[in-house]
């Protein structure tokens, strides 16, 4: 299938509202998918204009303006669509930055689909593409005071190029050590709540009387740094991310007693007394539900802070030296402005020809799309890119993009 043609919009419904005011004409792109057009534009000149999004019914023959969910991309001057597995449509926006030319419309996909029933209007949500694989984020739980925090810092400590942290939002005041941004987000209670409405987290849940979330940039950040995610969060936000189906390994840390629990808290000396009696009342209820549930990979104890970090270590497979071929974050595509798409079989291939700069300029950058993860909300990650110079003499001369 090739590149879906630019072309003139002559019915629209007064404009873009979700994108941005198309006026009575517009140029974009067009995809069928089953018996809906989606037509996805800018403005009717050669000026930089936002992407805005409209579906025509062909079989009610009616325009729809569907709820849009997800940053969408950056105003541009123009760009290519192409439809992946009836689901998604694949847009390579022209003259943008390398690390923000891929981006994919979702259709038709599962969430799509929950959010069409859940809203009861047509739904398309935005998700970036982005070069390569991200690891499985580690989620680490357990009650306060059990020693979460220090075995994180230990892991970042011995292993600083390898894991990130996932910084959490959180309503509870800081700690005297603690630096906004870098422990946590502090935020306000109705600021996070808008947040929250707005499908800006992950996972979010009430614990010990505050109110705590990861963000889905926060995750996705540490994975463009070409990191591995780690998430100190509770147990509720560990069952709320299983059920979000986000590929994890989730590891339950439990103390060897409740009286130790007791004695780590009081010597931390962060908390006042009744936020100390309040969080070994909840810890009981953690640690039932962090040993009882099927949520839990692995349960670690942390009687012997050295074992457990040795432990911890093993089932993250480093128990040896510090790896020392730890993967660089990838780069982005550096695309031409002008470049014409078309697809074959699960690759997409862009024909770079700068015609002016005659023969030897030729390339093609084929996006190897056979292996696409994740989504909407995060990030859409597997792009495999490569890239072949003189395409036309031989295939021979393929060679990966660094
Ligand atoms: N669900 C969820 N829980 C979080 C998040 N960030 C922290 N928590 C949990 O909130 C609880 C309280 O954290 P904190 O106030 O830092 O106290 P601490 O556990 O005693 O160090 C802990 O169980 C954390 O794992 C988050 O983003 N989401
Ligand atoms: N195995 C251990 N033995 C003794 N003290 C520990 C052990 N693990 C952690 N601690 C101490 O217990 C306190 C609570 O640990 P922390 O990492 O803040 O817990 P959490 O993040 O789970 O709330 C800290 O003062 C820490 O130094």
């Amino acid at each position: 299938m090739g590149e879906a043609p630019a072309f003139c919009v002559d019915n629209p419904q007064n404009g873009f509202s979700n994108g941005f005011g198309l006026k009575s004409k517009g140029f974009g792109t067009l995809t069928d998918v089953a018996d809906k057009r989606f037509v996805i534009g800018g403005a009717n000149n050669d000026s930089i204009s936002s992407i805005g999004v409209q579906i025509y019914d062909k079989s009610k023959e009616k325009w729809v303006i569907p709820t849009v969910l997800g940053a969408k991309p950056k105003p541009c001057k123009g760009h290519s669509a192409i439809l992946l597995n009836e689901d998604r449509i694949m847009i390579i926006i022209k003259g943008s930055t390398p690390d923000d030319c891929i981006w994919f419309l979702e259709v038709d996909t599962k969430y799509v689909k929950e959010q069409k029933k859940v809203l009861g209007t047509e739904v398309v949500a935005w998700s970036k593409g982005v070069r390569g694989d991200a690891e499985k984020p580690v989620v680490i739980s357990g009650p306060s005071g059990v020693g979460k925090g220090t075995l994180i810092n230990m892991l970042m400590k011995e292993f600083p190029s390898m894991f990130g942290f996932s910084v959490s939002h959180t309503t509870r005041a800081p700690r005297g050590m603690e630096k906004n941004g870098v422990h946590y987000h502090f935020t306000e209670r109705t600021v996070m709540e808008k947040d929250i409405k707005d499908g800006k987290f992950l996972e979010f849940a009430s614990v010990h009387g505050n109110l705590y979330g990861t963000s889905i940039e926060a995750v996705e950040a540490v994975a463009d740094s070409g990191k591995r995610c780690i998430l100190d969060i509770d147990v509720q936000g560990a069952r709320s991310i299983t059920a979000r189906s986000l590929d994890a390994i989730f590891i339950f840390i439990c103390p060897p007693s409740m009286r130790e629990l007791e004695k780590r808290l009081r010597a931390r000396g962060t908390e006042t007394e009744e936020q100390i009696l309040k969080r070994l009342r909840n810890a009981e209820a953690e640690i039932e539900q962090g040993k009882s549930s099927d949520i839990f990979d692995h349960i670690l104890d942390n009687a012997n802070l050295e074992e457990c970090y040795n432990n911890l270590k093993k089932l993250l497979g480093l128990d040896g030296t510090a790896p020392t071929n730890h993967k660089p974050s990838p780069k982005g595509i550096d695309l031409p402005l002008n470049h014409s798409v078309s697809k074959m079989d699960k690759k997409i291939l862009i024909n770079c020809e700068t015609p002016e700069l005659g023969k030897a300029s030729k390339k093609l950058i084929v996006l190897d799309v056979s292996s696409l993860k994740g989504g909407f909300p995060g990030r859409t990650r597997g792009l495999n890119v490569y890239a072949i110079d003189s395409f036309s003499d031989s295939l021979n001369g393929t060679h990966k993009l660094s």
